[in-house]
């Protein structure tokens, strides 16, 4: 499904969670969204998923609004961070519940993804712990295929050999069922291979919503011996540099053109790649950054960072 808002705003009473978000996003592909703790993610998630209506500013779905709109929202589905299920009953109640709701779902597939994650279907919700609890929200998230599912966070209490196999079973089930998934998280490196485009967003703005390699191919490590990394990265905008004795690996952030590599192969540094969630950091203005969320004097009116090349340049 195709995701479209405009100019979205919510406010709860006097707190803006949503400060004029303009997105587009295209049907069919897996979307990672990013954001600072408070930025704005489930909210925004919330309106999509029409459980939440804006103050202001629009939302559609496949040119659809979504509001009241049970047409639409059948074929939607947000997994929270505490699962989608109810507290009566068991895994297989939970399943036929979701069964009932959901247009697209596979019974055969949500069977075998509880075996996948080892949850019992005649344990009861409520006497599941946090991690099972998450692993039956994904199973109904996946199971259910709706043509826009979104997890927010609902795989954080899950343990790291569940989250690697609920990847996998992502992966492979998008492959076989395309459709549009958005995953809202906070452990970066572990999905970013997952993304195909990022959405950033801060202080309920967007920051950034870019093909993931485009984003990835705005930074390169510089790394070699401390004085030539000093020399190569002077007037380039250094997000960070890491040394280990003689040695500095400087994270740099901006295209470095044919020339600028070649004259680092001649002074003998290495390029290469940086980490998405590097990027993330700095993109959203550092830890305790100024105008970071909950720092000192946070009134957005703070120093320049990468974040504004990438509104005024690369933002779509
Ligand atoms: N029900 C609510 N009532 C009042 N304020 C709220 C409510 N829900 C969220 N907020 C506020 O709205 C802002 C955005 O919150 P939101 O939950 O959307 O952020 P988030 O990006 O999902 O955060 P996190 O990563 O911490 O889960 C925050 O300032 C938060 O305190």
């Amino acid at each position: 499904m195709r995701i479209e808002t405009e100019d979205l705003v919510l406010r709860y009473g006097d707190v803006t969670a949503l400060d004029g978000l303009t997105l587009n996003l295209e049907a069919g592909k897996i979307y990672g969204l990013l954001g600072r703790n408070g930025s704005g993610k489930t909210s925004l998630l919330s309106i999509l998923a029409a459980f939440r209506r804006q103050t202001s500013g629009g939302v559609r779905i496949d040119g659809r609004p979504v509001f009241e709109n049970g047409a639409v929202t059948s074929r939607i589905s947000l997994i929270r961070d505490t699962g989608e299920t109810l507290d009566i009953g068991n895994a297989e109640d939970a399943i036929f519940f979701a069964e009932w709701l959901r247009p697209d779902w596979d019974g055969d597939y949500a069977r075998s993804l509880l075996d996948l994650f080892g949850i019992d279907p005649k344990k009861n919700v409520k006497e599941m712990s946090k991690g099972q609890r998450s692993a039956l929200g994904v199973v109904i998230g996946l199971a259910g295929r709706a043509p826009l599912t979104m997890f927010d966070e609902s795989y954080l209490g899950m343990d790291a050999p569940s989250r690697q196999a609920f990847y996998d079973a992502l992966l492979a089930d998008y492959m076989a069922h395309p459709r549009t998934i958005i995953l809202s998280t906070h452990l970066i490196e572990e999905v970013s291979s997952l993304f195909e485009e990022v959405v950033i967003i801060d202080r309920g703005r967007l920051v950034a919503h870019e093909e993931s390699q485009t984003l990835l191919a705005r930074g390169t490590a510089v790394t070699g011996p401390v004085a030539q990394v000093e020399a190569f990265t002077a007037g380039l905008k250094v997000l960070g540099t890491r040394r280990l004795g003689p040695t500095a690996s400087a994270m740099v952030y901006g295209d470095l053109d044919d020339a600028r590599r070649a004259q680092a192969a001649a002074a003998g540094l290495d390029l290469g790649p940086i980490a998405m969630q590097d990027l993330f950091v700095h993109l959203t203005g550092g830890p305790g950054a100024p105008g970071a969320p909950g720092a000192p004097g946070a009134s957005g009116t703070g120093e320049e960072s990468p974040a504004a090349e990438l509104r005024t340049g690369e933002t779509r």
